[in-house]
């Protein structure tokens, strides 16, 4: 195996040793977010029955060809037809069924004329046809008349059965993430209970003895642990769950017990730190020492060059670089693809928008792919990526405020102006 990967074969290699998340089932409302394990089928076919689309009068089209304000055109009304009740009626020539939004369209009727386009006369005490809001069945004068002013095609408002998917219909594809959208369907379709994979497990453990916890003293040469916090957020930003194992220095035994340990409780392991060419960098032979298979510990980008990635026990583990900006890259470029396979997603690759690149830095042509974190505007209906100068690995301000990371491929420039692809930084990317 070639060490020094570029991005796309790194994808290919990370995501051959990933498997899904075993499938669980969850109510509907827990289901919101995950992604469906099952392919789901119209049970029936939806609408289940012919139906009205508007508030008015179901007629028979040919009655009332050339009905007019000036000429209009008079049915019997039979009987008035609320929305979730079955019409009683047939429909026959100069007759009329008054109906609600949502209604089965009467036998017979084959165009529904609205409301505001009819006249109900002979109703009770004399009520006009505003009046008649709300009446039930009863409130309908056996007499009534309904005056229709507007002529309309077979066919007219009537939506069909199955017109929104037909029985069988393929509603929704496994690896699907569940969204609003998703939700109304499946309940349509009455799934009460959704098979869904389950959340990938993300352990996060952070190593170097310079870094500290939140709390306490720092001491001088040591800083806080921003790492661990960070590589936390992202999990959740995707709707991961993370799991925190906490610090450890830099000793190869108690780096490599502690990995052993996630390995087998996560279904994913994430250090960072450790992985460059230090004295101290000790990653690497900590994974081998877990009983691990390292597989690659470079890939051609920058930030993040010194990545590591090994598999211990199964399970996929990263060693991301120490540099918080280097993580965050490599979190995004390498760790959302593998984490999106786990959640089940059959989408797992990233895809890039194009962007104008306006860049405050000089387009130094290098090597390695070159990550720009990147402000995204919309000018004069341009997308444009606007990044700063704060570029370096160890710069931690420059990624807020960020939506995402401009690529320059390796030994090409990228001037000002050019169009360059930008890997958007999604929330909730484990879904979509
Ligand atoms: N002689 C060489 N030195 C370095 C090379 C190289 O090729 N030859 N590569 C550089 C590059 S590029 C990177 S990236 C870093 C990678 O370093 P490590 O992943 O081994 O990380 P550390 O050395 O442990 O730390 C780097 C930097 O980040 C700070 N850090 C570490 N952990 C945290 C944390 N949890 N929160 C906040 N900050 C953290 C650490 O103090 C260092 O300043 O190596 C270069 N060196
Ligand atoms: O990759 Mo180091 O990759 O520049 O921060």
């Amino acid at each position: 195996m070639e060490m020094f990967l570029r991005l796309e074969e790194a994808w290919d290699v990370t995501l051959r040793r990933t498997d899904a998340c075993p499938v669980e089932t969850v109510p509907l409302f827990d289901a919101y977010g995950r992604v469906l394990a099952a392919a789901v089928q119209a049970k029936a076919p939806f609408p289940p029955f012919d139906r009205s689309a508007l508030d008015g009068y179901a007629v028979r089209a040919a009655d009332i060809q050339g009905a007019s304000p000036d000429a209009p055109v008079e049915l019997q009304v039979l009987e008035e037809v609320p929305a979730g009740t079955v019409p009683e009626r047939v429909v026959g020539a100069g007759q009329a069924a008054k109906i609600m939004t949502g209604a089965p369209i009467p036998v017979g009727a084959d165009a529904i004329v609205r409301k505001e386009a009819a006249e109900l006369l002979g109703n009770p005490a004399g009520r006009n046809s505003e009046s008649a809001d709300g009446e039930g069945a009863e409130g309908l004068c056996q007499h009534a008349i309904v005056r229709i002013l507007m002529d309309v095609p077979a066919g007219e408002a009537i939506s069909v059965q199955g017109e929104d998917a037909p029985q069988g219909a393929m509603l929704l594809e496994a690896g699907t993430r569940i969204g609003a959208a998703e939700t109304a369907l499946l309940a349509t379709n009455g799934e009460a209970m959704v098979p869904v994979y389950r959340r990938p497990r993300v352990g996060i453990l952070v190593s170097g003895s310079e870094v500290r916890p939140l709390s306490g003293e720092l001491l001088p040469g040591q800083i806080r642990d921003s790492n661990g916090p960070m590589l936390a957020a992202l999990v959740r930003d995707l709707g991961g769950e993370p799991v925190l194992y906490g610090q450890v220095g830099d000793e190869l035994e108690e780096i490599a017990a502690r990995v052993k340990q996630m390995a087998a409780e996560c279904d994913l392991v994430l250090t960072t730190g450790g992985v460059s060419v230090g004295d101290y960098d000790v990653m690497r032979d900590a994974y081998v020492q877990a009983g691990g298979e390292v597989v690659f510990w470079k890939v051609t980008m920058r930030p993040g060059t010194p990545v590591t990635f090994a598999e211990i026990a199964g399970t996929p583990v990263f060693g991301l670089s120490g540099n918080p900006a280097a993580a965050y890259v490599n979190f995004v470029m390498l760790v959302v693809p593998v984490l999106r396979k786990l959640a089940g997603l059959s989408q797992v690759l990233p895809r890039p928008v194009k962007a104008v690149l306006d860049s405050a830095g000089s387009a130094k042509v290098i090597g390695l792919d070159r990550f720009l974190r990147a402000e995204l505007v919309s000018l004069d209906g341009q997308l444009v990526a606007r990044a700063g100068k704060g570029q370096k690995a160890a710069i931690l301000t420059s990624l807020v405020g960020i939506q995402g990371l401009v690529r320059i491929p390796a030994r090409e420039e990228a001037p000002n102006g050019s169009l360059v692809d930008v890997y958007l930084l999604q929330e909730g990317a484990l879904s979509r």
